[in-house]
């Protein structure tokens, strides 16, 4: 893929800027979708890409994904001073000191139900999964024979989930999730734009989460949106694959102007 003009400009202003925080989104970003969850991986390019990036000087990389900390950090191998939020910001690694989530108790208990909750719809279709997170969980139906029969699972957890106090839905691919914490992926990139100090801020995603990232995003910031949907993201490339060009291209352009 030849990077389009008008994302190259972008991209050059973008490299221009004295300190860059670059943040990727995990799942349909760095790594294709896949049916077994714990099978995701970056794809080598992507991986080779964000490595490089990270040794550029005046850039911060960081993660900003759906996932628990532990798998992220677990399945996407980050380059190590790559900054992590999981759990769509409800969890955070920032360095050494970095508190782990603690839920109260009213929490805990809601945290319960969500589980309990999503595991009697799941238990009724073949196929259907839950995930368990620190912060609450996710039914998954992407290994269900019947796409459109997963839509109604996730209707049906939809509803349920409606009844359960404190429960924070978000929508993904093939995926429903309910966490009990209050947090955004625009709120993790405002908190990183912060605590780096950056003048500019670049963000890769694919899924409707990703859309409060790109919602936070400013003028000179870059917001890449990966494969097909509706998008508030000015630029797009179809497939994960796509990424590790425009991440080298950071990295081109970084290099020539040092
Ligand atoms: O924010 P992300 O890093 O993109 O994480 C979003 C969710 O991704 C995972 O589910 C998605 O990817 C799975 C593996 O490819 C796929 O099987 C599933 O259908 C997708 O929805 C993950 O399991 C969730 O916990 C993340 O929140």
């Amino acid at each position: 893929m030849a990077i389009p003009p008008e994302l190259d400009a972008a991209l050059q202003d973008f490299a221009a800027q004295q300190t860059l925080l670059v943040c990727v989104d995990f799942d349909g970003c760095v790594a294709e979708l896949v049916a077994d969850a714990a099978a995701a991986r970056p794809v080598p390019v992507n991986a080779e890409a964000l490595e490089r990036l990270a040794q550029v000087d005046g850039v911060r990389l960081a993660y900003v994904s759906g996932r628990p900390l532990q798998t992220l950090q677990e399945l996407a191998s980050p380059p190590a001073p790559a900054l992590l939020f999981g759990s769509h910001g409800a969890e955070r690694w920032l360095g050494p000191d970095s508190a782990g989530l603690e839920l109260d108790d009213e929490q805990a208990a809601e945290r319960r139900e969500v589980l309990s909750t999503l595991e009697t719809v799941a238990a009724e279709h073949e196929g259907a999964w839950v995930e368990h997170k620190p912060a609450g969980g996710a039914i998954h139906v992407r290994r269900m024979d019947d796409p459109t029969l997963g839509e109604a699972v996730l209707d049906q957890a939809r509803s349920a989930l409606a009844l359960v106090d404190g429960a924070h839905i978000k929508e993904g691919k093939q995926v429903l999730e309910a966490l009990v914490v209050q947090s955004s992926k625009g709120e993790a990139i405002e908190e990183l734009r912060e605590l780096t100090s950056a003048d500019a801020v670049f963000f890769a995603g694919d899924d409707v989460t990703d859309e409060q990232g790109f919602a936070v995003l400013r003028e000179g910031d870059v917001g890449l949106k990966v494969g097909p949907g509706e998008t508030r993201a000015d630029f797009r490339v179809p497939e994960p694959a796509n990424l590790a060009e425009v991440l080298h291209r950071i990295a081109q352009l970084r290099d020539r102007a040092s």
